[in-house]
Formats: C-alpha cells, structure tokens, sequence
C-alpha cells in the first residue's frame, strides 16, 4: 500500500474545493490522500486589508511552515496569492488547469451607474490591482475595502450601502456561488496566475513529486510561469497593481502586462506575441520594458507608500 499524501489546505470552501480536487486527481492516478484543515493568518484577521498587513504569503506562510514541520507532504494554494519566492526546501510541484482567468463585477441593482458619469458610485474590494485598474476607469468612483473568503465577502456586500464589488470570477464558479447580478471584467487585466491552482510539496520528497508531475498542466504552467516572472521583476509583492496574462493561441503565445500607479493616473502596458515555444524569458523581458517606459518611478511610488 502506498503512503497516504496528506494535503494540506485552508478552510474556506474555496480551498477546500481546491484541496478535494487535487486528491480526487491523485486518487484517480492510485495514490492515497487525506485532507488536512489548516488555519492561515489571512484568514483570521478580517479587516485590515492585505497591503497593510504587509507580509508576503499571507496565505500560504501556515501551510509552507507544516509542510516543513513534516505535518502535511503537499499543500493547495490559489496560484496568484504564492509569492514569487518560495520557502527554502520547497518547491512548486505541479499547476493545475487554469480556470476562469477573469475578474467579475458582483452589482446590487443594476450596472447603470457604469455609464453615469457624473454619478459616485461605491466599489468594494481590498485589491490594490482592482483599485488602481478601477480608479483609471472610474476615477469619480469611492472605492472601500473588502476582505474575508469568498462567502464571507459577498454576505458583506448584500449587507452594506455599496454598488458592487469585484471578485474573481474563478473562486464564484468552482463553489458554485456566482449570483445572477454578476458580470465578467473583459477590460480588466487579471492579476498573475490568476485562476490557477499549484500544488507544492518538499524538495526532497520524491515520492509527492513523482504523485504530482502528472496533475501539471503544461499550458498553464507556462503562461503562469511567465506572468510570476513580470510579477518577479517588477516588484515579486502580492499585493501591488500589478497585471499581467498569458494564453496560447495556435502555436502563439500571446502576453500583456501592466503597471499602473496607486490612484490609475498613470498606466504602462506591455504586449508580446511570440511563438510558444520561444516563450522562455518574455516575462522579465516585458517587465524591463515597462521599467524603461517610466514603470521605474511608479515603482518607486509603491515601494514608498508601502513603507
Ligand atoms: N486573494 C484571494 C483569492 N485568491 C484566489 C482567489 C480566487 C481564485 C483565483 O483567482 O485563482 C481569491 C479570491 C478573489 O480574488 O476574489
């Protein structure tokens, strides 16, 4: 009998969801596996939003500490919350086939107020990308902080004054909660591996990274891959107003990647199209791009506001 992988996974219905999906994959390719539940620190404080908050892998810092206290072998994270630097001993095992990659406008009434433009409309969310993406859009907008899981935030939002608020559309569809007031983002850019699931285990544990090769999908890999090195060159932050997304079309890759000040008043995008097998390097590549158009300065702006 093979060794059970114990998986370990946050406690929203996301990541359960997330976490019940990479042991139905390994179940199915003969392996045996068992959830196990762990609290993470952005999961208990509620209020103060992320980018004050400050720490890097706000939710994955519980599951890579148990992971290397030999408590659980793998743990599930939402790709884009992993920060671009990994613990020592541990490494990315295996993504999985990216989602939904778009984010979603969850409105109260109607969305009518998106074409009033002498109307101040209030937006939730505690995402410096949405805001910023927001601001540069609607810059007459109040926009509010929104935190909590998924559950938690839309109750939130059925209970305030607000117009809408923004959500990714992947972590509504997989729990099956997207409510009929709800239209898909096409203009805004999704954060880096957005929609993306990675499965990471110990460095040395050649039996989890043997189970998990199989789970990775190669397209998704490859295009989250590139986004995570924009992200890495930029700044490496999880929390910055920072875009970027990548597909393959054909033998085409397609990337855009954007930068955008604090407020919106000023934005950098970067676009390339290369084919797919020559993708290697497009990521740091278009970041140095959007350094030398004057993304340099607007760094430096976040790095200071960011204390
Ligand atoms: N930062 C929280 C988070 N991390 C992953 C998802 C949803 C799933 C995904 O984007 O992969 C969410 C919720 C959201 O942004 O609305």
């Amino acid at each position: 009998m093979d060794k059970v992988i114990r998986i370990g996974t946050r406690e929203s219905q996301l990541a359960l969801w997330q976490a019940n999906l990479v042991k139905d994959l390994l179940t199915a390719n003969g392996h045996s596996a068992t959830l196990v539940p762990i609290k993470s620190d952005g999961d208990i404080d509620l209020v103060t939003p992320l980018y004050e908050i400050g720490v890097q892998g706000i939710f994955t810092k519980s599951l890579d500490a148990a992971m290397l206290a030999d408590r659980i072998d793998i743990a599930v994270h939402s790709y884009k919350d992993v920060p671009t630097q990994l613990p020592k001993g541990l490494m990315n095992a295996a993504v999985i086939e990216r989602g939904n990659v778009k984010d979603l406008l969850v409105y109260k009434k109607d969305t009518d107020f998106l074409s009033d433009t002498t109307y101040a409309a209030n937006i939730a969310t505690s995402s410096i990308r949405r805001k910023a993406q927001w601001l540069r859009r609607f810059p007459q907008h109040q926009l509010h902080n929104l935190r909590g899981n998924v559950n938690t935030r839309l109750q939130k939002l059925a209970a305030e004054n607000w117009d809408a608020a923004i959500f990714a559309a992947a972590g509504l569809e997989r729990i099956n909660v997207r409510p009929a007031n709800s239209v898909i983002l096409d203009w805004m850019l999704p954060a880096p591996a957005q929609g993306a699931i990675v499965v990471a285990c110990r460095e040395n544990d050649d039996h989890c990274r043997e189970a998990l090769l199989p789970l990775n999908h190669d397209e998704t890999a490859l295009c989250t891959g590139i986004e995570r090195a924009f992200l890495r060159t930029l700044l490496g932050g999880c929390t910055t107003p920072i875009s970027a997304y990548a597909y393959i079309d054909g033998n085409q890759l397609f990337f855009e990647g954007n930068l955008c000040s604090l407020n919106g008043d000023r934005s950098i995008t970067v676009t390339r199209q290369v084919p797919a097998a020559e993708a290697e390097g497009i990521g740091k590549d278009a970041a140095q791009e959007v350094l030398d158009k004057g993304g340099d300065v607007i760094i430096e702006e976040i790095r200071n506001a960011q204390g």
